[in-house]
């Protein structure tokens, strides 16, 4: 991990507009680090001028919120650039989250913490969301571009975590584990072999063969399971797994069928009644991936009939916000219905909660943040153009970084670069997703005077939507 370079001084606009350029002996046009400029990213916003003055900050007035118990890694990483760090181990409710959203420049989140346009159009300083997990549906995506605000993720951290553990469920249901181990917790002594096999020899069915999916690929074919998959794009089998063309044909093939798909549109009920009813009889189902992409009605249904002979759900329509008893009926209506039935594992959204897997992700995004932040680095940015650029150092005297974040739209460059025409430009480059572009340039003969005006002109450039420049 290369080391970000430490943020020595700051500029941000005032949500009232009512500030001065500092002359703050922390804010050196010449010292290595951050000249932290436009704060406000709306592209058809209430901001009709500039703002009149622009209010000073260090590293140590960046406010990051990190909700939902993000592994220490992360925080020890934020820590060492100076900036504030308040730590939450639950998610918030919306209200709550609106409040602490309000003055924060970054916040960190797992899979409960719903960033919806609602919540966003409350972040006035938002600059960039540190999704600690793999999962980014939690996010409107597509407004937070549009506002300037780039959003992070850990794309593979915790996918062995995820595997490992559906590996375990697989014996766990063939085995009857559950039922047998509660029963000995009850003091009855249950010693059965009807219907309990062996998963060497059997078929396993994997939707979704992407990072989860093809480690667990892999670990199976090792277990002597045979392995299929049903993806919507083609990809590479690993060892002998086979790709299968329908997810009809998978289900009726399989006498297991784990579910490694991202929550989308095309996902939700992905497996219904029509689904279950291809399945072999007495195949079994496990939902890692997100809990509306099963019917849980309908799976009820398969396993009172005895169709399916057991299923494990690790995700669940409605998952509360914090630990604690009582939260069984508020997952889903169907719920206490499933658990009456035999040979269910239910565990609380654990797949990636290991030691192992935190610690990775905490660095990986807790590093991704801090690149942003920094030096603007977007490399891993999920609703952003991915740009980088090494990190300015001490000796580059006179020299700003730039920022600027803008509609997509022709005639940026020809306007920015008129801006730019008194200075050199070092280096420079553009990148475009969607409506959504990112300059980043390094300029060199720049005053700190300099730095004022063109903050400004940038700010008044038509296609605007976030700038920063960093020194
Ligand atoms: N339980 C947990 O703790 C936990 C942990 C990590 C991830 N997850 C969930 O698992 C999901 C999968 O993770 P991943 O890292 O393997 O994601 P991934 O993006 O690497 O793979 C997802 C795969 O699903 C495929 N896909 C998309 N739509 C599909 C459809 N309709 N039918 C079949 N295939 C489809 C994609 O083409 C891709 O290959 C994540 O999106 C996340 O929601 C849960
Ligand atoms: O998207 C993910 O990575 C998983 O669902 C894990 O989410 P969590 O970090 O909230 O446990």
């Amino acid at each position: 991990m290369s080391s970000p370079v430490p943020v020595s001084g700051a500029v941000a606009e005032s949500s009232s507009n009512a500030v001065t350029l500092s002359t703050s002996p922390t804010i050196s046009a010449h010292s290595p680090g951050s000249y932290f400029g436009s704060m406000n990213r709306r592209l058809t916003s209430s901001f009709t001028a500039p703002p009149k003055t622009l209010k000073p900050f260090n590293t140590e007035d960046m406010k990051v919120l990190l909700l939902e118990n993000i592994n220490k890694t992360a925080i020890d990483i934020l820590n060492q650039q100076g900036y504030q760090v308040e730590v939450y181990k639950t998610s918030l409710d919306e209200e709550e989250l609106i409040e602490k959203i309000r003055d924060v420049h970054a916040i960190g989140i797992r899979s409960k913490t719903k960033l919806t346009a609602k919540v966003l159009r409350e972040a006035k300083n938002l600059v960039a969301i540190g999704c600690f997990c793999i999962g980014t549906n939690q996010v409107d995506l597509e407004y937070a571009a549009r506002h300037g605000i780039a959003v992070f993720n850990s794309p593979f951290s915790n996918s062995r975590s995820v595997a490992e553990l559906v590996i375990g469920e697989i014996i766990a249901l063939a085995r009857q584990l559950g039922d047998r181990s509660m029963e000995m917790h009850q003091n009855t002594w249950n010693k059965v072999s009807a219907k309990c096999w062996e998963i060497r020899g059997k078929t396993l069915g994997i939707v979704g063969y992407g990072h989860i999916g093809s480690q667990l690929s892999v670990l199976a074919e090792s277990m002597g399971m045979s392995v299929v998959y049903y993806d919507v794009v083609p990809l590479m089998a690993l060892g002998t797994a086979r790709q299968i063309s329908t997810l009809n044909e998978l289900l009726s093939v399989s006498d297991f069928v784990t579910l490694h798909v991202p929550q989308l549109p095309e996902t939700h009920n992905l497996i219904s009644g029509p689904q279950i009813a291809a399945m072999k009889e007495g195949a079994y189902l496990i939902n890692a991936s997100r809990g509306n992409v099963v019917d849980i009605r309908a799976l009820v249904n398969a396993l009172s009939s005895g169709k399916l002979g057991g299923a494990a759900l690790d995700v669940y329509p409605n998952e509360p916000a914090k630990n604690g008893p009582h939260f069984v009926e508020t997952l889903n209506s169907w719920i206490p219905e499933l658990v009456k039935q035999k040979n269910v594992i239910l565990t609380p959204h654990i797949g990636g909660s290991t030691e192992e897997a935190q610690s990775a992700i905490g660095v990986e995004v807790g590093t991704a943040l801090t690149k942003y932040i920094n030096e603007g680095s977007t490399i891993g940015a999920v609703n952003f153009p991915e740009l980088s650029l090494r990190p300015l150092s001490a000796d580059e005297e006179g020299h700003v970084r730039v920022l600027y974040i803008h509609s997509n739209v022709p005639g940026v460059l020809r306007t920015v670069n008129e801006i730019f025409a008194d200075h050199n430009i070092e280096k420079q480059y553009s990148e475009s997703r969607g409506e959504v572009a990112y300059m980043m340039a390094d300029i060199a003969d720049v005053t700190t005077s300099d730095i004022k005006t063109l903050y400004e002109q940038l700010y008044n450039t038509p296609f605007r939507i976030a700038i920063r420049l960093l020194y």
